[in-house]
């Protein structure tokens, strides 16, 4: 396995400000890395914190603390950032969940493809942009003809296929792609699936591959990272994670069927931290569903339930 380290995260913190003296941390210090040309897959329940790291490493959000390098290059800077602003646009790309509302409605798919294109003033490898297009498409397994269409004319699957294609237009070397077929039929999603493991055998992008399907991360993924409330609670090769785990949490996510832990199921509410105990009494009332913290100096939290 090829160890040159991509993406170097360390201690990533992230928090939601609910309001001036509540929060929630939804990424609570975490540190693991991606190495170049890899499959690493991020699992975990809804609301572990899996599409905010993502978020974060992609510069859509700005990390509460902690740092992240991409080549070796700390991103979260401003100023580094903005020296490498091109790099890391072009370089890194996003897929996300829910393509009928990342993709242009008012544009056709040929113009969808094009535009990052465009933006980032690359100049088209085949000659123009609608022969470019036109590729890519091909690439994804689509015919030309859908180029005129506009995402409303299209199927999930196929809406899917363009935001790949649109991706691949800027020749990425690294692909993050959260939840990519969550939305789609389970036929479709197996589709889908295939044609990310092929793209990236093909093409060679280190790929960040965001499920909370296991059979899926099983079945692309080199190395997995489990999430669960905020912290990364199992790293390693698939193999590993899948027949030997050694977390509770990833033990239960494993098991066919899960068990209800009344015990696991409380401790899975999301947490919010705030300053003092009328805070706390307030956001427990007002908040079912929460697990209220109060924050200690120090860092450490008692509860306040
Ligand atoms: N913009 C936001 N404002 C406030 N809280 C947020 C925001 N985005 C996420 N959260 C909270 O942060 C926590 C982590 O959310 P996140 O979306 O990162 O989890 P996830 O594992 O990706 O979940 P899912 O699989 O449902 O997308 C959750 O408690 C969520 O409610």
């Amino acid at each position: 396995m090829n160890t040159e380290v991509l993406v170097d995260v360390k201690h990533l913190t992230h928090q939601f400000h609910l309001t001036k003296k509540a929060a929630i941390r939804a990424v609570d210090d975490i540190s693991f890395q991606i190495y170049k040309g890899e499959v690493f897959g991020l699992v975990g329940e809804s609301g572990s914190g899996k599409s905010t790291v993502a978020r974060c490493l992609m510069n859509i959000y700005h990390p509460s603390a902690g740092e992240i390098r991409y080549h070796g290059i700390e991103i979260t800077g401003k100023k580094e950032f903005r020296a490498n602003k091109k790099m890391l646009q072009t370089k890194r790309q996003m897929i996300f969940q829910d393509s009928a509302s990342s993709l242009n409605q008012r544009m056709k798919v040929a113009e969808i493809i094009a535009e990052p294109m465009k933006i980032n003033h690359i100049v088209p490898p085949r000659g123009s942009y609608a022969r470019e297009a036109e590729f890519q498409m091909q690439y994804v397994g689509m015919d030309k003809t859908f180029l005129e269409r506009y995402p409303s004319e299209l199927s999930g699957g196929q809406r899917q296929r363009v935001a790949i294609a649109r991706a691949l237009s800027m020749d990425p070397e690294l692909l993050v792609a959260d939840e990519p077929v969550a939305s789609l039929d389970v036929s479709i999603q197996a589709q889908v699936i295939n044609l990310f493991r092929h793209l990236q055998k093909e093409h060679g992008f280190t790929f960040l591959f965001i499920a909370h399907d296991l059979a899926m991360v099983e079945y692309l993924c080199d190395r997995v990272g489990v999430m669960y409330h905020g912290k990364m609670v199992e790293l390693g090769t698939t193999r590993e994670v899948f027949s030997n785990p050694q977390h509770e949490y990833t033990k239960t996510l494993l098991s066919a069927i899960p068990i209800p832990d009344p015990v696991q199921e409380r401790q899975r509410k999301v947490k919010i931290y705030v300053d003092t105990d009328s805070d706390a009494e307030e956001w427990k009332e007002n908040s079912p569903g929460h697990f209220v913290l109060k924050r200690q100096e120090g860092g450490k939290k008692s509860a306040k339930e």
